[in-house]
């Protein structure tokens, strides 16, 4: 099943405020509707910039880029620290896309998209970083990756770092006791954030659900 996580005139209300995008996100939008393509929408992709660039990020992760969407709004604020981006992405056409769209938003030197399995590339990146966004939650094939993944960020996160996550709520479906390998690997993942002795976590309800999680110093 399928319930609203927050009330649609709500989420409209909020969409409705934010400053018109730029030719490039309004583009990928429009794409987006009609090809069916995942991105966070402008609400969430405001969040992810405000949140960049309060905390002065200087080393990002994207695991999950799509159409470079997240990612731009992410590079906006790195633009402003001096930061640099890294981003994981499976799908080859997806990359190319992701690629020409960012090439179009003038942020091609902000960035390294590594194709390929997030299970095979993060544990082969030899950096760490402080800002970390997974957005690939709801693309788990069994109730075990979701924590996996966790593991990795977690390893790959600095001191005072921050892991965001997207879907954590998954259409609400986080509520049934009966749930799908998939939802029962995001149950999992809630549970592990809330517990873990190295983060300080918190859910909020925004669009399908964000948790934000920092690594103790
Ligand atoms: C929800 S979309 C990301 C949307 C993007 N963050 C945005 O809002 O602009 C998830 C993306 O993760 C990718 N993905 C899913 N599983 C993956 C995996 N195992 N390794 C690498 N990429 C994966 C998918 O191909 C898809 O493009």
């Amino acid at each position: 099943m399928r319930y609203d996580i927050t009330n649609i005139a709500i989420e409209d209300y909020l969409h409705d405020l934010m400053p018109p995008r730029d030719e490039v996100l309004a583009n990928l939008e429009a794409r987006a509707r009609q090809q069916g393509l995942s991105l966070v929408g402008p609400v969430q992709g405001q969040f992810l910039y405000l949140q960049a660039l309060m905390m002065n990020a200087r080393h990002a992760l994207e695991v999950g880029i799509t159409t470079g969407y997240a990612a731009i709004y992410i590079m906006k604020a790195l633009r402003q620290t001096g930061g640099k981006m890294t981003a994981i992405e499976r799908n080859p056409e997806r990359v190319k896309l992701a690629s020409e769209v960012i090439e179009a938003a003038g942020m091609r030197d902000l960035i390294t998209i590594h194709l390929g399995e997030w299970r095979e590339l993060l544990p082969s990146l030899r950096q760490e970083f402080d800002l970390i966004f997974l957005d690939i939650l709801r693309n788990s094939s069994n109730d075990e990756q979701a924590l996996q993944a966790l593991e990795l960020c977690v390893s790959l996160l600095s001191p005072g770092g921050v892991l965001i996550a997207d879907n954590v709520l998954c259409s609400a479906q986080v509520l049934e006791e009966d749930a799908s390998p998939l939802v029962r690997g995001i149950q999992r993942f809630n549970r592990a954030i809330m517990e873990h002795p190295l983060l300080e976590s918190v859910i909020i309800p925004l669009r399908d659900g964000v948790s934000i999680s920092r690594k103790r110093k």
